[in-house]
C-alpha cells in the first residue's frame, strides 16, 4: 500500500484540483436541490439565509452566523438559529483503517487542513481493531473473565502509545488525563457488568462508543496543534436514534437539529471532529447506529449541515464495476446515482450502506468515496445522476453485483393459476420461518412461483411450505415444492437501463456465449436491476463474461492452440505480434491458455508468454492429453469465453469438436477432417452448433486466407441459388502446374510446393487430390449437397507404386523415377496450345462432385495464375452469365494461419468486441 505521504506529497494541491473538477456541479446539484426545496415549501428558508450572507462574512468566524440576519424574520430561522448551514460545510468520515496509527491520525489532520472549505465536520471512527477489542471487554467481563482487566490495560496502552507519539506538552496531558478518567469509569461499569454477568445493550454500547471518543480527541488535538482551531463533539449529545427492532435505528432529524444547533450555540467552531457510530436515544441513553455506523453518521450530519459535499475516506480508490477479485478489468466508476449505489450495496458490493444514502439523498448532497492511500485518485461520486444524452448501452450498465450460496425454490402446479392468496401462503410460510427471500419470479400463466433464499435457510423454508402445502400436495392442486441448491444472483445495475432497449438482450446474449444457463429471471419495474439466478459454478464466468460484453472491460478470449506445427507456430507468432494492438484498438485480449503438440503440452492459468512459447514447450511441458487440455481451458472461470484452435491434420482431434462444442467451447480449425468426415458426423456437429450459442468457424479449410466459405454463407444467406462452383483449389497443385513449364523436374517443383509450406503434412493428401476432394466436400455439403468424400471421383496424381509408401519422406525420394511420365504429359498438352490444371468442381444443379487434371487453353482465366493462387467461380442464380470470381494464394503458412486468426477475431466480435 502506499503510504499518504509517498502517494501525493501536496496532497493540498490535490485537493485544490479536485475542487475545480467538483465544484460546478457539486454546487449546480445543491442549488438545483434548493430550487426543489423552495418550488416544496421545504427546509429552505435557514439554507436561504446562509447563502444570502454577504461575501465579506462568509467564511467569517462563527459568531458573526449566530444571530439571525435582519433580511430573515424570526419565524423563517424556524430551529436552525446558531447552526451555520450550506454549502460551505464539507463532512468528512474517516473509518478505522484511516486511524489505525498516530502516522495515519496525522495524515487525516493533513488531509482535513487542507480542505480549503469554509467550514469542515470531521466524522472518525475508533482507531482500528478498538471496537473489537471494546466488545471482547464487554464479552469477557459478562462471561466472568477477570482477563478484561488486561484487556482494558492493552486498550488504554494501544491510546496512550499512540498519543505520545501524535501529541506533546499540554494537548498530551489533556488527552491523558481524560482518558485516565475514562478508563476508570470504564472499570467501574465492566466490575458491575462481571458481577451481574449480564449486561444490557445499552451498557455495551456505552463501553465501545470510547473507542470513538478518544480518537475523535486525539485527532482535534491533532489538528489544534497546527494552530487551527478545532473542537470536538462528543455525538450522544447531539445525534438522537430511536431503535426500530434488531440492530437497525432511525435518526430523530428534527431533535437532532434542534440539539446541533444547542452545541453550535456553546462550541462555535469552522473545524469540528466528531465522534462516529455512537449516538443516543430520547432518554439521552448512549446507543450507536449499529453496522456500518460511522458512514451513517457523517450522512445524518451532512444532511443536518445541508453540507455541500459528504467525503468518506477508506481503503479503496472508489466503487469498482465488478468485485475486482473477480473481474481483474473492473474500473472504478466515477459517478453512481443514488440509487445505483444501494442497488449495488444491497448486491453486496463494497458500497455504502443504503441506509448512509438516504439521508444526504433528499438534499441531494453528494458522497464521494476516497482512497486515504492514494490521494490523486479522484473516487466514486454518488449523487444524483447529470443526465447523458448518449444512449449507449455502456452507459446503460454502471455495474455488476454477485451474491452466492443461494438455493431456488420451485413451487409448481396448476392448482395455483388465479387462486387468490397462493403468494401470500407461500411468503407467509416463508415469513414464519424467518428466511430471507432475495428474489422472487413468476411467470403470468401463474403455474408456478420461484424465489431464491440463503442456502442455509432453505431446508427450513422447503420443510414448512410442505406443511402449509401438504393437502393442495396430496390432492394434485400443486406438483412440487423443489429446492434447487447451489445457486447465484448476477445483478446488472444502472439508472438508465430504464427504458433503454437491448440491455436485457445483451446481457442474456453474453450469457448464453458463455454457455451459461440461466434458472430465474426478476426485473422490477424500476428497471434499476436485473437479476440473473445461474449454478454457483458459472458465476464468475457469467460476471466477467456480461462486465466484458457491456465493454466495461475487454472481450477476454482463452485460447487453446493444438498442433504447433507450421500453421500453428506461424499464427502463435502473428498473435504475439498483434496482441497489444488488439486489447488497444478493439478492446480484445486474447490469451493463450495452452499450447499441445501429439507428445507434450504447456498450461497457463493466466496465459502463455508468447515471446516464449517454444521454449516453454520444450522445458516446461508435460504430457500431451488432450482431455486435460480442453478441461484446462474451460475450467478457468476467469475467462468465460474459451476457444480450441485445431491446427493438427488430425482426425483424432477433429473427432473431439461435437463434445468441445457441447462444453461451450468455440473451435477454429484450419482442419478439413471434421467437415469432410462422415456425413452423420458433420450433420450431427452442425446440428448440434446450429442449436448452441457455441461457435464453429473453418474458414481456412477451403482456399486458406482467401474468403471462400463466407462469400458462399454470404451468397447463400442472401437467397441466391448456387448452380456450380468451380475451381482451383490446391495451393499445391496450382504452384506445381503453374510452375512445370519444361524448365525443372515434376519431382524438384513439388519439392519446392512442400518446401514453400504449400502441401499438408504428408504431400500425397495434395498429389493424390483428396486435399481437393476434401475442399469439394466441404462446399458441397455448406451448399446443402449430402455427399460422402467416397462420392466425388478424384483422378490421383500419386503413381500407383507410390501409394503403399510408409511415409510422405518416402515418397518424395521415390518421385524422381516417375519425372519422365509427367514430363511427356505436360509436352502433351504444350503442342495442344494448353496447360495442365488440377480442378475441384461442385455440381450443385446435379448434386454431385468432381475432381480432375484437365487441360485449359492458355488465355482461359485458369491457365492465367501464379505461385499458389487458387481461383474459385461461383455461379449462381444472380452470377449466372459472369461468375463470382475469388482468386489468390490459396495455400502458405502466413495466409493460412491470417486465416484462422480472422476466424478469432471474428468469434470475438461475436461475442460482444468492437467491430
Ligand atoms: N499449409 C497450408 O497452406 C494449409 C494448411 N491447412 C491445414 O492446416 C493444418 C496444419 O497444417 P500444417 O501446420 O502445415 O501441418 P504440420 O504437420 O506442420 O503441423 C501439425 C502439427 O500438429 C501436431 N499434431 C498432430 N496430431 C496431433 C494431436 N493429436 N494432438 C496435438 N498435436 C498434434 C503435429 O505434431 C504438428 O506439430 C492441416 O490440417 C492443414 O490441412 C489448411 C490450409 C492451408
Ligand atoms: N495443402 C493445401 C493447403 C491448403 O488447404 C493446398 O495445397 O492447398
Ligand atoms: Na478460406
Amino acid at each position: 500500500m502506499t503510504s499518504l505521504a509517498a502517494a501525493s506529497p501536496h496532497p493540498g494541491a490535490a485537493f485544490a484540483a479536485r475542487r475545480r473538477h467538483r465544484v460546478h456541479p457539486t454546487r449546480e446539484a445543491i442549488s438545483q436541490c434548493w430550487r426543489r426545496e423552495r418550488s416544496q415549501g421545504r427546509s429552505f428558508r435557514s439554507s436561504l439565509r446562509i447563502s444570502n450572507l454577504p461575501g465579506q462574512l462568509r467564511g467569517d468566524v462563527p459568531k458573526n452566523l449566530l444571530t439571525p440576519t435582519a433580511a430573515v424574520s424570526v419565524e423563517q430561522v424556524e430551529a436552525s438559529t446558531y447552526l451555520p448551514k450550506g454549502d460551505m460545510w464539507s463532512v468528512h468520515k474517516f473509518g478505522g483503517t484511516c486511524m489505525g496509527t498516530p502516522q495515519r491520525i496525522q495524515n487525516v489532520a493533513d488531509i482535513v487542513l487542507r480542505d480549503p472549505s469554509e467550514r469542515k465536520l470531521v466524522v472518525v471512527s475508533a482507531m482500528s481493531k478498538v471496537t473489537d477489542m471494546m466488545y471482547n471487554l464487554v464479552n469477557k467481563a459478562q462471561a466472568r473473565d477477570d482477563s478484561y482487566i488486561v484487556a482494558l490495560d492493552e486498550v488504554f496502552e494501544k491510546h496512550m502509545v499512540a498519543a505520545k507519539d501524535l501529541l506533546e506538552g499540554e494537548d498530551l496531558a489533556r488527552f491523558l488525563s481524560q482518558m485516565h478518567a475514562d478508563i476508570s469509569n470504564l472499570k467501574a461499569m465492566l466490575r458491575a457488568i462481571y458481577i451481574a454477568g449480564h449486561v444490557t445493550e445499552s451498557f455495551s454500547d456505552f463501553v465501545v462508543g470510547h473507542g470513538e471518543l478518544w480518537s475523535a480527541q486525539m485527532l482535534s488535538f491533532a489538528i489544534k496543534q497546527s494552530g487551527t482551531p478545532c473542537s470536538w463533539m462528543d455525538t450522544r449529545e447531539v445525534l438522537v436514534v430511536n431503535p426500530t427492532g434488531s440492530n437497525q435505528v432511525d435518526p430523530d432529524y428534527l431533535e437532532s437539529e434542534k440539539r446541533l444547533d444547542k452545541w453550535f450555540a456553546r462550541k462555535p467552531a469552522e473545524t469540528i471532529i466528531a465522534t462516529g457510530f455512537i449516538a443516543s436515544t430520547h432518554e439521552n441513553i448512549p446507543t450507536t447506529l449499529k453496522r456500518d455506523g460511522s458512514d451513517f453518521s457523517a450522512a445524518i450530519i451532512g444532511s443536518l449541515v445541508k453540507a455541500r459535499q459528504v467525503t468518506i475516506w477508506t481503503d479503496v480508490d472508489g466503487v469498482f464495476s465488478a468485485d475486482p477479485r473477480k473481474v481483474s478489468e473492473a474500473v472504478i466508476l466515477s459517478t453512481l446515482s443514488y440509487q445505483e449505489a444501494w442497488e449495488m450495496s444491497y448486491f453486496g458490493a463494497n458500497v455504502l450502506h443504503p441506509r448512509t444514502i438516504i439521508p444526504v439523498m433528499k438534499y441531494n448532497i453528494p458522497i464521494v468515496i476516497r482512497n486515504i492511500f492514494n490521494i490523486s485518485a479522484p473516487g466514486t461520486m454518488i449523487c444524483q445522476q447529470p443526465t447523458n444524452e448518449d444512449g449507449d448501452l455502456e452507459a446503460c450498465v454502471k455495474a455488476f453485483a454477485t451474491i452466492d450460496k443461494l438455493a431456488l425454490v420451485n413451487v409448481e402446479g396448476t392448482g395455483m393459476a388465479g387462486v387468490p392468496g397462493t403468494a401470500n401462503a407461500i411468503f407467509g410460510a416463508v415469513k414464519d420461518v424467518g428466511a430471507n427471500v432475495i428474489m422472487i419470479s413468476q411467470a403470468s400463466s401463474e403455474h408456478s412461483v420461484c424465489f431464491a433464499v440463503p442456502e442455509k435457510e432453505v431446508s427450513a423454508v422447503s420443510a414448512a411450505l410442505h406443511v402449509r402445502f401438504r393437502e393442495a400436495l396430496s390432492a394434485g392442486r400443486l406438483s412440487k415444492v423443489e429446492v434447487i441448491h447451489n445457486c447465484s444472483i448476477l445483478a446488472a445495475v444502472g439508472l438508465r437501463m430504464a427504458s433503454t432497449p437491448g440491455v436485457s438482450a445483451t446481457l442474456f446474449d453474453a450469457l448464453a456465449k458463455a454457455n451459461i444457463n440461466v434458472r430465474a429471471i426478476a426485473q422490477g419495474c424500476s428497471e434499476y436491476n436485473i437479476t440473473v439466478v445461474l449454478k454457483q459454478e458459472d458465476c464468475v464466468r457469467a460476471l466477467r463474461a456480461a462486465h466484458s460484453r457491456f465493454f466495461l472491460s475487454k472481450t477476454t478470449l482463452a485460447v487453446g492452440i493444438i498442433g504447433p506445427g507450421l500453421i500453428g507456430r506461424t499464427l502463435l507468432n502473428q498473435l504475439k505480434d498483434q496482441a497489444a494492438v488488439l486489447k488497444e484498438n478493439m478492446n480484445i485480449d486474447l490469451r493463450v491458455m495452452g499450447i499441445t503438440g501429439s507428445r507434450t503440452m504447456f498450461l497457463s492459468d493466466t496465459g502463455v508468454d508468447l515471446t516464449q512459447w517454444k521454449e516453454l514447450l520444450e522445458t516446461e511441458a508435460e504430457p500431451a492429453n488432450l482431455d486435460k487440455f480442453a478441461y484446462h481451458l474451460s475450467e478457468n472461470h476467469f475467462f468465460p469465453n474459451r476457444v480450441l484452435v485445431d491446427c493438427t491434420a488430425d482426425t483424432s482431434v477433429a473427432s473431439h469438436y461435437y463434445d468441445w462444442l457441447k462444453k461451450g467451447i468455440h473451435v477454429i480449425t484450419p482442419n478439413k477432417k471434421a467437415n469432410s468426415g462422415p456425413l452423420d458426423r458433420y450433420l450431427k456437429l452442425r446440428t448440434l452448433q446450429r442449436a448452441s450459442y457455441t461457435h464453429y468457424f473453418y474458414e481456412a479449410t477451403v482456399g486458406a486466407g482467401l474468403p471462400i466459405i463466407s462469400t458462399l454463407r454470404g451468397l447463400l444467406e442472401t437467397g441466391d441459388k448456387i448452380l456450380r462452383i468451380e475451381g482451383i483449389f490446391s495451393g499445391t497443385l496450382s504452384y506445381i502446374f503453374n510452375n512445370f513449364e519444361g524448365t525443372r523436374t515434376f519431382s524438384d517443383v513439388v519439392a519446392e510446393a512442400k518446401e514453400a509450406g504449400y502441401t499438408e503434412p504428408d504431400p500425397r493428401d495434395d498429389l493424390s487430390g483428396t486435399d481437393v476432394a476434401r475442399k469439394v466436400i466441404i462446399l458441397a455439403r455448406e451448399s446443402g449437397l449430402r455427399l460422402e468424400l467416397s462420392d466425388i471421383p478424384v483422378r490421383s496424381l500419386v503413381p500407383e507404386e507410390l501409394r503403399m509408401c510408409s511415409s510422405g519422406n518416402e515418397y518424395m525420394q521415390k518421385l524422381p523415377s516417375f519425372d519422365h511420365n509427367w514430363a511427356s504429359e505436360r509436352k502433351e498438352a504444350e503442342v495442344a496450345g494448353e496447360v495442365l490444371r488440377y480442378v475441384g468442381v461442385v455440381d450443385v444443379a446435379n448434386k454431385k462432385g468432381q475432381v480432375e487434371l484437365r487441360r485449359y487453353k492458355r488465355d482461359h482465366p485458369f491457365a492465367q495464375l501464379s505461385g499458389s493462387d487458387n481461383i474459385i467461380a461461383f455461379t449462381t442464380s444472380r452470377y449466372k452469365e459472369q461468375p463470382l470470381i475469388v482468386r489468390g494464394p490459396g495455400a502458405g503458412a502466413e495466409v493460412t494461419a491470417a486465416g484462422v486468426f480472422s476466424d478469432i477475431l471474428r468469434l470475438a466480435s461475436y461475442l460482444g468486441a468492437p467491430s
